[in-house]
């Protein structure tokens, strides 16, 4: 029997960029086939001459499943949209299942990101193995982890986001730099709810105990102690950082000629500035970061998609149109921007990816932290000291002067900057030799692969 894993992932750019580009890997390291299925409305972006059909890529197929909401609209509460997706989620799920079955191509292992528990339940109801996709880092998976195990009273206990907290085995904190989630006191609060579903994920995590395992999106060098967290109880292994110069792009590429604009650029010259694919920009932050980019003075590439609306684009390019030194485009292809030499700093919201690829681009970045595990990236960047936080107010708005010291403080002359840029260097080179062949990445996703083969022995003895 060979390898079939079904990768199920949520339709947002943030969790579908990670878990194609794992199953890219599982793919191209272990002649695995892979069925990748994200819902509807995620497939019809990724695919949009589809028409909601089956797409083939090598040895992936992409087969989407149902959610109940195909038209990808928010028309529910966020609590009804979680709870349909789930319903109506598990069911077509195990439809997936039931026809590759029938077709001779059983699933022997059900792969499933974040907040999709139910993932969980319908692989065991087909007796199918299942392994749980983090794709934030360990450090984050370890804050939750310990707040499910009895730290919640400790951290909500205290509100001053000045106060230092300390977990076993991570760096040392403050309130302020943990995921929103779990210091929020509004219980209607969006991210009460996200809490809820992630306890739900790390529950399945305690009931599978020693069977349990998770592939995390990160590397051992990076975050050796957050990824034993649990133990022996958890098998947790480092397969990243996971990525990609070939999207997948869920949003339209922009069709200015970006690469070609910044080849004229001298090298380090550069400040890109994105905040990823769900953050909008308020109109008051757009109107500050054009501030603060003119007073800057250095050439920029900034992303502001189509979903900012009218009156922001209109903001920008009002703002830029004078400006030969700076770009404003809808959507790029952000490895590639990170990869090229021109760009000296990246001004981020620190979603996972956007950090990540930071890392294994070698960019310094300057972190503009809006909300779930983003302030935790942010301080982990200043940990690993390849970048800086900037100071937001309560709606995460940074202002012109402070964007401008920012940048000055990684791009600038003197040895603090120098310093942040060496590091930068220090980790692109460490990640790259994590997933480059032999490294501790490469080597980890060799292991599972040929650790899910040990479990299907004794289906192949039958
Ligand atoms: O013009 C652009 C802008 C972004 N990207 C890509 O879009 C992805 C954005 O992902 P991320 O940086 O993680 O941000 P979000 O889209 O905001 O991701 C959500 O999901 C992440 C993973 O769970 C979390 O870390 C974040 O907090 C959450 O907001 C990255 O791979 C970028 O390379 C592009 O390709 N082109």
């Amino acid at each position: 029997m060979e390898h079939h894993f079904l990768v199920a992932t949520d339709g947002y750019q943030g969790h579908v960029s990670p878990a194609l580009n794992l199953s890219r890997r599982l793919a191209d390291a272990a002649g695995a086939r892979i069925t990748f299925s994200t819902n509807v409305a995620g497939h019809r972006r990724m695919f949009p001459a589809s028409a909601d059909q089956e797409v083939h890529e090598g040895l992936i197929s992409f087969i989407p499943f149902s959610d109940g909401q195909e038209d990808g609209q928010r028309n529910l509460d966020l609590k009804d949209f979680f709870a349909r997706t789930k319903s109506v989620g598990s069911d077509s799920l195990s439809a997936i299942l039931r026809s590759l079955d029938a077709r001779g191509q059983p699933v022997t292992c059900v792969i499933y990101g974040l907040l999709f528990s139910w993932a969980a339940d319908v692989a065991r109801n087909h007796g199918i193995p299942s392994v749980y996709y983090w794709t934030q880092p360990a450090t984050v998976f370890a804050l939750y982890y310990h707040y499910f195990h009895g730290y919640d009273r400790f951290i909500s206990s205290h509100d001053d986001p000045q106060l230092p907290v300390t977990f076993p085995g991570l760096p040392p904190l403050r309130i302020r730099d943990l995921p929103t989630s779990l210091t929020i006191t509004d219980m209607e609060h969006p991210m009460a709810l996200i809490l809820a579903l992630l306890k739900e994920d790390l529950d399945v995590l305690d009931r599978e105990a020693s069977t349990a395992r998770v592939l995390a999106n990160t590397f051992e060098e990076l975050e050796a102690e957050a990824l034993t967290v649990g133990g022996r109880d958890l098998k947790m292994m480092a397969i990243g950082p996971v990525m990609s110069v070939n999207g997948p792009n869920l949003f339209k590429l922009d069709e200015q000629r970006y690469m070609e604009w910044l080849d004229s650029k001298a090298e380090g010259s550069v400040v890109y500035v994105s905040f990823g694919s769900f953050t909008t920009f308020k109109k008051r932050q757009a109107e500050e970061i054009s501030r603060g980019l003119r007073a800057i003075g250095r050439s920029y590439l900034w992303v502001v998609r189509k979903d900012n609306g009218e009156e922001v684009k209109g903001l920008v390019r009002e703002e830029t149109a004078e400006e030969e030194k700076g770009m404003v485009v809808e959507w790029c292809a952000q490895v590639r921007v990170l990869s090229h030499a021109a760009v000296g700093c990246f001004v981020t919201h620190c979603g996972w990816n956007s950090t990540s690829e930071s890392l294994a681009c070698g960019v310094p970045v300057v972190g503009v932290p809006q909300f779930a595990e983003q302030p935790t990236n942010a301080k982990l960047l200043e940990v690993w000291g390849t970048g800086v936080r900037a100071e937001t107010d309560a709606e995460g708005v940074v202002e012109a002067a402070e964007l401008a010291r920012c940048v000055e403080s990684v791009m600038g002359e003197g040895e603090k900057a120098a310093e942040i840029r060496r590091r930068a260097e220090m980790w692109k080179d460490r990640a790259r030799k994590a997933v480059a062949e032999g490294g501790s990445s490469d080597r980890n996703l060799r292991a599972f692969v040929e650790d899910m083969a040990a479990s299907l022995s004794p289906i192949i003895s039958d």
